[in-house]
Parts: structure tokens; sequence; C-alpha cells
């Protein structure tokens, strides 16, 4: 409860306002029961219009205030369970974006989606239901039982029959409804992941002609849902009628008792018409009360698995970082025997031993087979992942000592799987820095070579993206995403095989307008091919995990078998490609 507290904290007034002023309506509903007998017994028996009119009268005022107070219950209600909900997913969104890269690795795209969307939303609506609820259904049933009690104990004697049974019954249905509640939670998981999965990749599955096995593959988790939903609902189904028929025959005990004690003179018959409205009253907040149960039970479930995600402990932060006003100055980068693995606690290390220095303003090829380990390499360097052995240092201070702000400010890095975001080009290359002016803007297009197809474009720089950069090539994506990271003027900048889709003599020219846009820059460039990185000052040969070569082009073709390898094997390609 501790933890919610700075969700209800700033919208206190609304949290106890709502459920003060459903209590009007509690008064009411005990109220205007008590004074229909009195109408009956002494007005209409003996044909008083005088007390009608005034006990109408007062009745017709208790109605009104009780619709004031209902509507005030409601509105303050909606607001702090609102407000209550959207701080939540504020925090909850907050914390997704602190994740690292391993946290994200554990957490499905679609089950955070449906986190902080469906699962707030059940918090939202019993927050509200139990504001409604919190006084009015407890009030009811003390109420209406103290003045059931008043008016006629022999009558009591059916209620506490009923009530007994009718308190089990509602447990049975919550321990029931729970594992089922909980079930279909994780089922909408899977149908999001689905549903996010296909959309994202809707232009792979139409190019594969897989829209009917993407079809089924939905419809089986979309029937998994309905039965999930449908044998939760089974729960709610049953309860309801269960609850509607004990009042009813709680109600027809009563008016057969009640109508005997008339017969013989022992009761009025104004009594037995408020008696029975009691007991209807009294059963209704029961019912209302498993209501607010059942659905909490589910909102349980939902909560759960909110605190899943602000639980999760961040296992990448600078909170111990010792040099936290550090920022990469020159761009020099060290690895000192660096092991790393994905999964702790394997046998085999992704990365084994690594060693290099590259220097500020060096060009650092990485070149060797797919799985290799070249990306998890690099991802080091801006800290992306922690090293489970040795160190990672730039400018001489190991990596974990920086504020990951400021190292990663110092860091630009293209990814193998480029994304822009929707919006127009400008908007999208600022992202690098959005202080820039036009000029730094288009210089660095030039450099990345995507000045000429934008200002071919109608809009130039104005021209709107798709999400994902869907309406441009996948060449000229890659080269929007170099000139958004150069925008960043990093010390360090890292091209993960980011010039894939973009033709030899267009890469050759970025390549040259490196050497002199980013002269100061160390520059890593993984690459397949090895004419990408044949001019670096120094390549690095992956193989499994290790260096198996480090040089020059010239130095490891006279001493590097696998680089040898590489070079002859996309030397006869291009030959018969050529022939
Ligand atoms: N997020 C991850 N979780 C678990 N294992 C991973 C993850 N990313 C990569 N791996 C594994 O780590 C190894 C090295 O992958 P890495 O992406 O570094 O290779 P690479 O040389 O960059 O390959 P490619 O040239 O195909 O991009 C591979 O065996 C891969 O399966």
């Amino acid at each position: 409860m501790k933890r919610y507290w700075k969700y209800i904290r700033p919208y206190l007034g609304a949290f106890i306002l709502a459920p003060l002023l459903m209590l009007t309506e509690v008064f009411g509903e005990i109220m205007l029961p008590r004074m229909t007998s009195l109408i009956i017994n002494n007005g209409v028996a003996t044909k008083d219009v005088e007390y009608i009119l005034g006990m109408g009268g007062k009745m017709v005022a208790i109605a009104v205030v009780m619709a004031a107070g209902g509507i005030g219950a409601s509105y303050f209600s909606s607001k702090a369970s609102i407000c209550f909900s959207t701080d939540l997913r504020k925090d909850v969104f907050h914390k997704v974006q602190q994740f690292s890269f391993k946290n994200i690795d554990d957490f499905s795209t679609g089950s955070l989606v449906t986190r902080l969307t469906n699962d707030i939303q059940q918090i939202q609506n019993v927050v509200m239901m139990s504001l409604r609820l919190l006084f009015r259904a407890p009030g009811l049933l003390i109420g209406g039982l103290i003045m059931a009690y008043l008016m006629n104990r022999q009558l009591m004697v059916i209620l506490l029959v009923v009530i007994p049974l009718l308190i089990l019954a509602i447990v049975i249905i919550l321990i029931a409804a729970f594992p089922r509640f909980e079930a279909m939670q994780k089922k909408i998981d899977r149908l999001n992941s689905g549903v996010q999965e296909a959309l994202t990749n809707v232009r792979v599955i139409k190019s594969f002609v897989r829209e009917d096995f993407e079809e089924k593959k939905f419809q089986a988790t979309n029937r998994d849902l309905k039965e999930g939903s449908l044998d939760a609902m089974k729960i709610v189904v049953v309860s309801m009628p269960v609850m509607m028929l004990a009042m009813n025959v709680t109600t027809l005990a009563v008016v057969w008792y009640g109508g005997n004690l008339i017969i013989a003179g022992k009761m009025p018959v104004g009594d037995l018409t408020a008696f029975t409205t009691y007991i209807v009253q009294i059963l209704m907040s029961l019912m209302l009360l498993s209501m607010v149960f059942l659905q909490a039970s589910r909102a349980m479930a939902s909560l759960r698995r909110v605190r899943e995600v602000l639980d999760t402990e961040i296992d990448l932060t600078d909170d111990h970082a010792s040099e936290k006003s550090a920022q990469v100055t020159s761009g020099k980068v060290e690895f000192r025997n660096v092991s790393f693995q994905y999964v702790k606690g394997m046998d085999e290390m992704v990365l084994k031993h690594i060693d290099f220095t590259a220097e500020p303003g060096e060009t650092i090829g990485i070149i060797g087979s797919t799985g290799s380990g070249k990306t998890s390499l690099v991802q080091m360097i801006p800290r992306l992942y922690d090293a489970d052995e040795g160190q990672v240092l730039v400018d001489g201070i190991d990596v974990r000592d920086y504020s990951i702000r400021n190292l990663r400010e110092g860091v630009g890095m293209v990814l193998q799987k480029n994304v822009l975001f929707s919006g127009t080009i400008e908007e999208n290359l600022r992202w690098g820095d959005e202080n820039a002016t036009m000029e730094e803007v288009i210089l660095m297009a030039e450099s990345a070579q995507a000045d000429g197809f934008v200002t071919n474009f109608k809009d130039g720089y104005d021209t709107d993206l798709g999400q994902g950069g869907s309406n441009v090539s996948g060449g000229q994506k890659q080269r929007l995403c170099i000139a958004r990271a150069l925008l960043k003027k990093p010390k360090i900048l890292i091209l993960d095989d980011s010039t894939s889709a973009v033709d030899t003599a267009t890469e050759a020219r970025i390549r040259q307008c490196f050497q002199t846009t980013l002269k100061d820059t160390t520059k890593f460039i993984i690459a397949q091919r090895i004419g990408s990185v044949e001019s670096a000052d120094k390549i690095i040969v992956l193989d499994d995990g290790q260096i198996v070569g480090m040089g020059s082009h010239e130095e490891l073709l006279e001493s590097c078998e696998a680089y040898q390898e590489i070079y002859y094997s996309q030397r006869d390609v291009d030959k018969e490609a050529g022939a």
C-alpha cells in the first residue's frame, strides 16, 4: 500500500470526498423505505392527506440531496481513479525507458504494452468501483440490518440463515475466479505480442505470402483468449443468478412469514413493505461487495503484473559510477581482457579475452563471420551490455564509472536494425542534436550522402517519413541514420553494418567524407565486405568471439589465415560476378 500512496496523495481530496458523498445515497436509501412505511401505516390507513404530503415533501428533499451526492461521488471517484492510473502509467513507462537491453530481452514488447494499457485500466476500474462502494455497500448492509432489526426481530431469523450461505458462495466464487483472471491476462499478453509482431512485419509476411499462416496463428491465440475469457466469465455469469436467486427466495420467505404476522395482527402492512426493501438492500449490498471483490481479484492479477515491471532490477545503472561528471573528450577506446555472455552461467562465452586499443581519430574495421560477436563487442562501448570479465575503458576511464548519459552522449551508434520515426526528415536528423543549425543538418546529410536524394524529394527536409521510415529505400534509410548519428558530433562513432544496403561507390564517398568531417572521431566500422574496412587504420578479425587477427589490411593479408580466407573468397565471388 505504501508504494501506492504517492499516487493517492496529490488527489487525496477526491479520494476522501467520493466515498463521503456516497454516504448521502446510503442515508437516503436507509431512510426512504421507513418513511414509505410510515406513509402507509399513518397516512394511507387513516386517510391523512396532510401527513402524506408532509412526509412526501421530506422524501423529495432527501431524493434531491441523494442525487447531488451521487453526482459528486461519481465525479470525484472518476477523477481520483483516472489521475491514479495516469500517474501509475507514467511511472511504469518511465521504468521501461530505464530498462537495459538485458531487461528488455526479458519482457516481450506485447507484454509491456498489455501491462501499460489493459492492466492499468483494470486497476483504474477497481479503484473507481471501490471508491463508489467503499462506504455504500457496508453502509447499506449495516444500516439495513439495524433498521430491519428495529422493525421486526422475528423476521431477522431468515437473514441469519441466508447471509452466511451467501458469504460462503461469494468466497467460493472468488477462489475460483482469481486463477482464471490471471490466466486471461496472460492470454491477452500473447495476443498483443502476436499482433504487434505481425503488424510490424506485415511487409515481410506479404512478400513471403504468409498471410494465411499468420491468420491461422492469430486465430489460434484469439480462440485461446476467447476460451480463457469465457472460462473466467463463467464465474461472473454464475455469481449473478446465484445472488438473485438468494434475494428472491429470501424476499418470498419474508413476504410469507410477514404475511402471517400481519394476518395475526402482529405487524402493520407498511412495515412489511419497508422490511422487504431492507432485505433487498442488505442482499444487494452483499452482491455489490462480491462484485468489488471479483473486480479486485482481477485487478490483483493486473497489479502483480504492473509491480513486476516496477520491481524489475535495472541491471545496468550508473549509481556507483565514480566519475559521473566525466565527459568523453578524445575518444580513446581500450578493451582489457574482456569476456561476455548474454545468458549468465553458461559455459560458452560470446566474447573471449578481447584485448585492443583504438587511439583517438583512428578507424577500426571489424570483420568476421556472422555470429562471431562483432555487434556484441561494440555494444560494450556505450554500455548497452556490461562485460562479465575484464574492463572497457574510454579515455582511460572504465565505462562503468561514467554517468550513462555522458558516456552515450559521446558515442554515436548506427545499429544494424535502423529505425526512423514518424515525423519529417529534419525532425529525425535533429534527434542527433536538436539545436543544430540548418547548415549543420545539411552538412552532415551531405557527409552521409543523403542530401542528394533528400533535396530531390518534393518537400526536401520537410518530407514526412512513415513510421520506421517505411517510405524511403533501405539504402536511403541507412544514410539518414548515419547523418543522424553524425549530427551528434560524437567522439566515437560505431557503424554496425550500416552501409550494407548502400552501393559501393556511395559507401566509398561516405568513408571519404569521414576523413574530413570526422577527422578526430574514433570510428568503428563493422562490415561484411573487406572493401568497407580495407582502408581502416586497424582491422580486427573476429572468429567465435575471439580476436584471431589484428592489423592493417596488408599485414593481415600476410599473416592472418581467417582474413585471407575472407579476402580470397570475396575476390573469387567478385571475379565470378564480373565474368
Ligand atoms: N540479445 C541476445 N541474447 C542472447 N544471445 C544473443 C543476443 N544477441 C546475440 N546473441 C548471440 O551472441 C552471438 C554473437 O552475436 P553478434 O550479434 O554479436 O554477432 P555478429 O558477429 O554481430 O553477427 P552478424 O554479423 O550476423 O550481425 C550469437 O551467437 C548470437 O546468437
